[in-house]
């Protein structure tokens, strides 16, 4: 996953925000899949739609690449209104990761990631060095994977591949469905880790769309909540949805459980350290300043100490005691 920053040419200047204003779809048959939702994401920015089964969020997202037209409202790519340019164009501009990542099975790993380069009629050479280096990005060896067909693959490099070829051609958007729902929940949480790290190197916008709470908590630097219809319950932080859900239908959706996510995106800061005692409290259990609440509390718990020594760089800062531990996962109820 190693990458010179730059070398895809696209740390953070290729990405644009996208603004939802009013949108609506109306299917032919008369439901009303999403009534009128507006939202806006920043460019460089994951956010996570998330909400019950038939909520409407895979119609929000198809809306964004125009594989579902919108009965009503606008749809803005930094400053471009999408309904006004042609949809063929437009998804080349967009990255789509789906479930099951829809490779082609006839055709190589390379040739999969090379799709829209091909499209775009790049030469032979620029595709073949994008592609390398895109397999590199997402920690497959090109001189490995490069030959194989994807039934050649586990599931998990699989989504690899697929997240390689939705970035092939530098989208400035890119749309993920329920990317790592097909694989197992270990490799779910390595992909999870992995692709964070790869959005720290390319920093593209981003609206993925996963049923799992855990994934939303996880990988989104804001959430949209989403009820029946396209309602929008609430878009924040991870933190301000687990911590203060603006609805009982938010609160009742993050669940009873919520104080324990919340601990796990809570930083332990200087804010709720107490003062050094006499003596430095070197016998105490250590943790990172700027690591988990949640990752403290289970060092406290395991050594059944009262106080924690909060350390930077291996100096001692402060103590952090078990209550206020406790009292960061406290949310308003
Ligand atoms: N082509 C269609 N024609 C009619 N209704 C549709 C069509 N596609 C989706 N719907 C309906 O629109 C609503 C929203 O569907 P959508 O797939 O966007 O929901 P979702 O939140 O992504 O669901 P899930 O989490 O189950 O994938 C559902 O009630 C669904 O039955």
């Amino acid at each position: 996953m190693d990458v010179t920053p730059g070398t895809t040419g696209d740390a953070g200047h290729g990405a644009a925000s996208i603004t939802l204003e009013g949108i609506r779809k109306r299917y032919p048959d008369g439901t009303e899949a999403v009534r009128k939702l507006s939202l806006e994401v920043k460019a460089g920015e994951l956010a996570v739609l998330i909400g019950p089964s038939g909520c409407g969020k895979s119609t929000v997202l198809r809306m964004i690449n125009r594989l579902i037209e919108p009965t009503d409202g606008r749809i803005l790519l930094g400053d471009d209104d999408v309904t006004r340019v042609d949809p063929v164009k437009l998804r080349r501009r967009i990255g789509y990761v789906i479930q099951n990542v829809g490779l082609f099975p006839h055709q190589t790993v390379s040739a999969n990631v090379a799709t829209v380069p091909a499209l775009l009629g790049w030469p032979r050479e620029r595709t073949r060095r994008r592609v390398d280096e895109l397999l590199d990005l997402v920690g497959l060896d090109p001189a490995q994977f490069g030959r194989r067909y994807p039934h050649e693959l586990s599931g998990g490099q699989r989504q690899r591949v697929g997240v390689a070829r939705a970035l092939a051609a530098d989208p400035v958007v890119l749309l993920m469905d329920e990317p790592f729902s097909a694989v197992d929940p270990i490799v779910r949480t390595r992909l999870q880790e992995e692709f964070l790290r790869l959005q720290a190197e390319v920093r593209k916008t981003i609206v993925l769309v996963t049923h799992d709470l855990d994934e939303a908590v996880r990988l989104g630097d804001r959430i949209a909540v989403l009820s029946e219809g396209g309602r929008l319950e609430q878009y924040d932080t991870p933190a301000a949805i687990l911590g203060s859900p603006a609805s009982p239908f938010v609160r009742e959706f993050v669940g009873a459980d919520r104080g324990i996510r919340r601990l796990a995106v809570t930083p332990v800061t200087r804010a709720v350290l107490d003062p050094l005692p006499v003596g430095g409290g070197a016998d105490l259990p250590a943790v990172p300043l700027g690591g988990s609440a949640y990752d403290a509390l289970g060092v406290l718990l395991t050594s059944a100490a009262e106080h924690a020594l909060v350390t930077e760089d291996g100096h001692p800062v402060g103590l952090l005691s078990r209550d206020r531990v406790l009292g960061l996962g406290a949310v308003a109820s």
